[in-house]
């Protein structure tokens, strides 16, 4: 119904204000753009759901996301498959291991200094609703 869409859309506009924020920001430059597999031909084989910035915002476009929490659960395999595919103590790993831990604790910062508990709650409703 109207009110529902207007919850949606307004969720749509705060996810893509952070994605675009993240995306901006040097630190997670490595997270913007898929892996490139031509680069890296066993990437897909150690990391079963790949995820990036660019790949949240196309989600968010194609409306995949009614709740933020569904959401984070895509943000969290960016850092979350950089830690499991960069685990060596070489400094490269190492870097963008420092920068998966960064992007973690910042996307968990934003959510709690920006999201509106009753905004997400009411997301919720109509995610049991459908
Ligand atoms: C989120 O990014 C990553 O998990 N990685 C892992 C890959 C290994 C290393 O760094 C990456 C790209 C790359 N390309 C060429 C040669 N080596 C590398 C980025």
């Amino acid at each position: 119904e109207e009110q529902e869409e207007d919850v949606l859309r307004e969720l749509r506009l705060f996810l893509r204000n952070v994605t675009e924020r993240l995306s901006l920001d040097r630190r997670f430059k490595a997270f913007t753009k898929p892996v490139d597999i031509e680069e890296v031909p066993d990437y897909m084989l150690v990391i079963r759901k790949p995820m990036d910035l660019s790949t949240l915002l196309t989600n968010i476009d194609e409306q995949k996301y009614v709740t933020v929490g569904e959401f984070v659960s895509d943000a969290d395999l960016i850092w979350q498959n950089a830690l499991e595919y960069n685990p060596d103590s070489d400094p490269m790993d190492r870097h963008i291991r420092h920068r998966a831990c960064a992007l973690k604790d910042t996307v968990r910062a934003i959510i709690r200094d920006e999201l509106d508990e009753d905004f997400e709650r009411v997301c919720e409703e109509v995610k049991e609703s459908r």
